[in-house]
């Protein structure tokens, strides 16, 4: 089977800076991958490209088959499900959290005059269920709490059936609560056979799901591990990214990390 993405060499250079530095790194679609590093090591950069939001300056970057620069990215944009705060600071706070899953389907934030069909009304209210957002269907957006939003913008990224999600640090903010409930429901859908290939960019290892397969660190830009989830989060790989000296520990399928 084709990767879902496929980096060669990719460098994204920005003031002189390459913010991404030849990086090579490949995708497949049964696989999960979290992606971690220090402030400012490119991870979100990393994101971009992976979204067809941004293209390399060097190097080559393939996202579902289509190369970037070649290709109109409006319609591959629409196979790709994207989870960010940027994008949900786009949902008008007066919008239901059904319509703001609904509207996915015709890639816009906000409820204007779009024609839904029954079954886009359907597969809104499923997807609202799986994320435990069914009795909050009619409330506005912006009167969640910021773990019900999370959920949202997560299920609003998987409305359109996506063959890569991309996440990036949906956790954020969070109290302890609401994040064990989300990297739970996390857990349960990457350990689905159906799910798509995802990427979640984080910046705590507590945070990786179980089910989660892969993982990818980076720093300054370049790849400085990749692979297996148990054979790159260790103390080793983990401190030298993140230049200090760390015990790593793995309890029940998730992780834990301190300075040592
Ligand atoms: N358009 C740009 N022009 C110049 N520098 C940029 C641009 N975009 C990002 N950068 C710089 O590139 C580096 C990587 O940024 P990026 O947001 O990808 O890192 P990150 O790993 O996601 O960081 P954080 O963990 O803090 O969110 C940072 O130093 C940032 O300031």
């Amino acid at each position: 089977m084709a990767s879902v993405l496929e980096l060669s060499d990719v460098s994204v250079v920005r003031d002189g800076t390459a913010i991404l530095d030849s990086v090579s790194w490949a995708v497949e679609p049964d696989q999960r991958w979290v992606v971690l590093g220090p402030n400012g090591a490119g991870k979100t950069t990393l994101l971009q490209i992976a979204s067809a939001n941004m293209h390399p300056t060097s190097g080559t970057a393939t996202v579902l088959e289509n190369t970037l620069g070649r290709v109109d990215v409006f319609e591959l944009r629409t196979r790709i499900g994207f989870a960010s705060t940027a994008l949900a600071r786009r949902i008008p706070a007066a919008e239901t959290v059904l319509d703001a899953v609904l509207t996915a389907a015709y890639s816009v934030t906000g409820r204007w005059n779009e024609d839904y069909e029954d079954i886009d009304v359907r597969r809104a209210q499923r997807v609202l269920a799986e994320w435990k957002l069914d009795h909050l269907a009619d409330r506005p957006f912006g009167r969640l709490s910021d773990g019900e939003q999370k959920r949202v913008q997560i299920a609003r990224s998987v409305m359109t059936d996506p063959e890569i999600l991309l996440l990036d640090e949906p956790a954020a903010s969070l109290d302890l609560g609401a994040r064990e409930e989300l990297v739970q429901l996390l857990g349960g859908y990457a350990s689905a056979a159906e799910a798509p290939a995802i990427v979640m960019v984080t910046h705590h290892v507590e945070e990786i799901p179980t089910g989660f397969t892969h993982a990818l660190l980076l720093a300054d830009g370049r790849v400085t591990a990749q692979g297996p989830v148990d054979e790159v989060i260790t103390a080793e790989r983990l401190g030298e990214t993140f230049g200090l000296e760390l015990v790593v520990g793995k309890d029940d399928g998730r992780f834990t990390a301190r300075a040592a």
